[in-house]
């Protein structure tokens, strides 16, 4: 949970000198989007390790680079809310973070989602985006009116400062996937030409309703990547399939979240050195299940409403390719299934395809192997099943898991590893606590 205490940045990572990328522009702006709770993280914490849970309800605020609004609004002025407007200088620390431009040229904003909950949907009055990057890798690029983006991704949108000089414009965040009780995130398209506390002239964008599943799955099945030198093609076979059922369940009355009914529970031995000097009292030595049993129906709440934890790894062939099919389900209330971003550290993976209800076999004719987006976060959309896959080339321990930060804490993660002996060096510091503490940690045989 120390992400939703705002323990979060952005990194930028450049080309490499000499190389180009395969679009132009004259500037440049970052958007950190999170969400904002007014209680502590601890408050929050402790709340869902309770028995009954209680849970962390919606954000107060969503902040844009850190800043947000409460109890008043930048665009009260347009008379859509009780808000009043909020009276502001422009030094205060809530006060939005503005992007000043220059008309007839084309910005490149990166934006990126560290939401500890929310779903987002960014729209720009009177402009259209061009979508070329996400999570790092260029995209075939395409024309949209509002982008989503949800919890873990970043995406990089080409903005021409085409529209009419003598105004500004609202920039505006909504909530998807939940039913938003936290007002939209505004700030403002500030063309030089005029001084930036004018108000814009049209409202701001309406984002599109939260349960309006067609219009995000049309703009995800719109994410191709781009045929370029950087991205790998994806390989046309597997070797091992991984099926994950993502259920909400209960044990001896706490609320989880679970992986093919086991929640993970993280050991105090970081798996790395537990692993690499194959301490096996570290963490469960049972392999995780690789699939759920056929008859589960997707569509009701789990029948068995009592799951296990375990702290099991998924060790994988070293440069295999590995197929995971993430399978959504309803959640504990009926006719209730949620969207849930999963996120893989250490890897890219192709998105090979979405789908409705339960995952068959025949599904497979429907995977892109053409130009599957090449990404790290991917999400799953309710009562569906999203298809990945990935190469496992880069020795190490992996974490898997759902981004949505209460969802991780109540378990819903995996742990893939692969080639850990080849990991060339191990930090002392990766080894200081749990079973490798105390085993590596008071001599010097580490060397
Ligand atoms: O994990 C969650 O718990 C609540 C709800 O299911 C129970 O209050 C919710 O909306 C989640 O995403």
């Amino acid at each position: 949970m120390q992400r939703s205490a705002g323990l979060y940045g952005s990194m930028i990572v450049d080309v490499a000198e000499g190389e180009k990328e395969p679009f132009h522009y004259d500037g440049e702006f970052d958007l950190l989007l999170s969400d904002w709770w007014h209680k502590s993280v601890h408050h929050q914490e402790v709340g869902l390790s309770s028995r009954p849970m209680r849970w962390i309800n919606e954000p107060q605020a969503l902040l844009i680079n850190g800043r947000g609004q409460y109890g008043c609004s930048l665009a009260a002025h347009h008379g859509n809310s009780s808000f009043s407007q909020c009276n502001i200088t422009g030094h205060e620390q809530w006060a939005p973070y503005i992007l000043h431009v220059d008309p007839n040229k084309t910005y490149r904003i990166r934006i990126a989602s560290t939401t500890a909950l929310a779903s987002l949907n960014l729209a720009i009055g009177n402009h259209k985006m061009m979508v070329v990057e996400a999570d790092g890798n260029y995209l075939q690029p395409f024309e949209t009116n509002d982008l989503d983006i949800y919890s873990g991704e970043s995406y990089s949108v080409l903005l021409k400062t085409s529209q009419d000089s003598s105004q500004n414009y609202w920039i505006s965040f909504g909530v998807r996937g939940r039913e938003p009780h936290t007002p939209q995130a505004l700030t403002i398209l500030n063309y030089k030409t005029n001084s930036a506390s004018k108000l814009p002239l049209s409202p701001p964008p309406v984002t599109p309703r939260w349960d309006d599943y067609a219009h995000s799955k049309a703009f995800s099945n719109k994410i191709k990547a781009l045929d370029h030198k950087s991205i790998p093609k994806p390989s046309p076979t597997y070797h091992r399939r991984i099926v994950l059922l993502n259920t909400q369940n209960k044990m001896n009355g706490y609320t989880k979240w679970s992986i093919n009914n086991v929640s993970l529970s993280i050991p105090a031995t970081p798996y790395l050195g537990s692993i690499r000097f194959g301490l096996r009292d570290a963490f469960d030595q049972t392999k995780p299940p690789e699939d759920f049993p056929g008859h589960y129906d997707v569509m009701k709440p789990p029948v068995n409403p009592n799951t296990t934890t375990g702290s099991g790894v998924y060790m994988l062939g070293y440069y295999s390719t590995v197929d995971v099919i993430l399978q959504n389900a309803n959640a504990l209330t009926e006719n209730v299934s949620e969207i849930h971003p999963w996120h893989l550290h250490g890897h890219d993976f192709w998105v090979l395809g979405y789908g409705e209800g339960k995952f068959t076999k025949s599904d497979e004719k429907k995977f892109n192997l053409k130009n599957p987006p090449y990404r790290n976060t991917a999400v799953i959309f309710p009562y569906g099943w999203t298809a990945l896959r990935f190469v496992a080339d880069n020795p190490g321990v992996w974490a898997f898991h759902c981004h949505i930060e209460p969802h991780l804490h109540l378990g819903m993660g995996v742990v893939f590893a692969e080639g850990v002996q080849h990991v060339a060096k191990i930090p002392k510091e990766a080894l200081s606590c749990g079973l490798t503490g105390k085993r590596f940690m008071t001599g010097s045989h580490l060397g």
